[in-house]
């Protein structure tokens, strides 16, 4: 209720932004191989929140895991991460996380959750740092006070980019406040998005360092601009993304395991494997890249949906690279058990998504399925404790609700989304109802950073 007597400074406004399956090439990206990203209609949304003058704290509520943690803001460590010799800029690129700068958060983030098990807490503590992390190196210390206040529709930890949508939304919301970003708008030349969501996706990138360890930038990079990218990791400079903008739409069925696992976990798995077997591993991640741009190949092609072979060799090369994946240890009983489902259907062809040992695997559908037999199988995973998600590829990248009121066309009250709403919809249903981008017609308010569309 204490809310109510602030008096904001500015509108409450809210970003949002999506989850992503990697189509091809996950794990290789790590490595510098090229690998196909698409944006899904799930997603993030971050309501921020400005308090009063007399209120000099930040809190960070992030619904979906239990953290609620607030900071004075004038006892954070703005001296170190404003040092002239180190400051950085809204377009700067970080391409490495700073040690002094992580010792100077360390007591600040180690602070929150303290009542809770320590495996939980750890989760608080990467997600507390990130947000950090960003909010010292982009704010300032003679900032207002804020709530940021996130909830998703995104699974957590299931292989779908959840928190390289959380890094995205959290970039966009800082830049935004600092008036870093003019955007997005109708009439904002394309070059102009572009550059902006180059700013959000570089200090995504730095949350997602936070969060990881070693991204490859696939996920921020494909949450930031949405649509579907190829994305190839380059280490001598930045990566180079190439926009996929007639990806098709292809009929694809995503399953979740509900089985827990990390990416920062996985992704050490391969390391070690590679550490252990370098030309076995190596061959192996080449054969996924090279899996990748033969897949791209073949969805770029004019005839891709007249051909009747094409389906079928895509099909084969998503096998393929469960296979691969597979070999590199990251498959989970559980994704075996869903290809096995799948295969002996004889419905399709599938391979795990995003760092797997658990998480997601998707099913490219043939064309000649009965209802009645993906009905079935369905019911067959529900049975067995699957979950499946119905989404579209290539969905819309970050978007800006400013002020965070919704204006129905059809001649309805304007409808203010405040704290109190946001926080209590009710579960994913509830959050597409309220904020849901694109749920309900007539809707208007959101606005995206529109990427260059001509071809590269
Ligand atoms: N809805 C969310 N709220 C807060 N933090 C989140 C949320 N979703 C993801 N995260 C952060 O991201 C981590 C999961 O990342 P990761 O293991 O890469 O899974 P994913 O494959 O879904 O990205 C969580 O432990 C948490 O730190
Ligand atoms: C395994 C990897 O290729 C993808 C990880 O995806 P996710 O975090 O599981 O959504 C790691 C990366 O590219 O950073």
């Amino acid at each position: 209720m204490e809310r109510k007597h602030s008096s904001p400074m500015a509108p409450t406004f809210m970003v949002s932004a999506p989850g992503k399956v990697i189509v091809f090439g996950e794990h290789a990206a790590v490595y510098d191989k090229p690998a196909i990203a698409a944006a899904i209609s799930l997603r993030s949304y971050l309501l921020v929140t400005t308090l009063s003058k007399s209120r000099r704290t930040v809190q960070l509520n992030f619904r979906d895991i239990g953290l609620d943690h607030t900071w004075e803001i004038d006892t954070l460590p703005w001296d170190v991460f404003h040092q002239p010799s180190k400051k950085r800029f809204y377009y700067s690129t970080v391409d490495s996380l700073d040690p002094q700068f992580l010792e100077a958060i360390m007591p600040h983030a180690e602070a929150v959750s303290r009542h809770l098990p320590e495996k939980q807490r750890k989760i608080h503590i990467k997600s507390a740092t990130a947000f950090l992390y960003l909010f010292l190196s982009l704010g300032s210390s003679k900032s207002p006070g804020f709530i940021y206040t996130l909830r998703s529709t995104i699974p957590i930890g299931a292989g779908l980019g959840s928190s390289a949508s959380v890094c995205v939304c959290l970039s966009t919301a800082l830049l935004l406040q600092i008036r870093a970003l003019a955007g997005p708008h109708p009439d904002q030349p394309a070059d102009q998005a572009e550059m902006q969501i180059e700013h959000i996706n570089r200090w995504a990138f730095v949350g997602e360092l936070c969060i990881h360890g070693d991204p490859s930038g696939i996920d921020n990079t494909v949450s930031a601009g949405g649509k579907a990218v190829m994305f190839q990791r380059n280490a001598s400079g930045p990566p180079s993304v190439i926009r996929l903008t007639k990806f098709p739409k292809l009929p694809l069925l995503l399953v979740d395991t509900q089985q827990e696992r990390s990416t920062a976990v996985q992704v050490e798995k391969v390391k070690k494997l590679k550490t252990n077997f370098p030309e076995i591993t190596e061959m192996i991640l080449d054969g996924i890249g090279k899996l990748a741009t033969s897949a791209l190949g073949l969805i770029s092609s004019a005839d891709f949906f007249a051909n009747s072979d094409a389906l079928g060799h895509l099909g084969t090369f998503i096998s393929i690279n469960h296979g691969f994946l597979v070999s590199l240890g990251v498959s989970h009983p559980r994704l075996e058990r869903i290809r096995e489902l799948v295969d002996y259907a004889n419905i399709g062809w599938t391979k795990l998504t995003g760092a797997g040992g658990g998480g997601c695997a998707i099913t490219l559908f043939r064309t000649d399925i009965e209802d009645q037999t993906t009905q079935e199988l369905e019911q067959k995973f529900t049975a067995e404790g699957f979950k499946t998600y119905e989404t579209i590829l290539g969905a819309d990248g970050v978007g800006v609700l400013l002020p965070a009121v919704f204006r129905s066309g059809d001649g309805k009250a304007a409808e203010e989304i405040d704290q109190e709403k946001f926080e209590n919809a009710d579960g994913v249903q509830g959050i597409n109802e309220l904020v849901g981008v694109g749920a309900r017609e007539n809707r208007e308010g959101w606005e995206f950073w529109t990427r260059d569309v001509s071809p590269r």
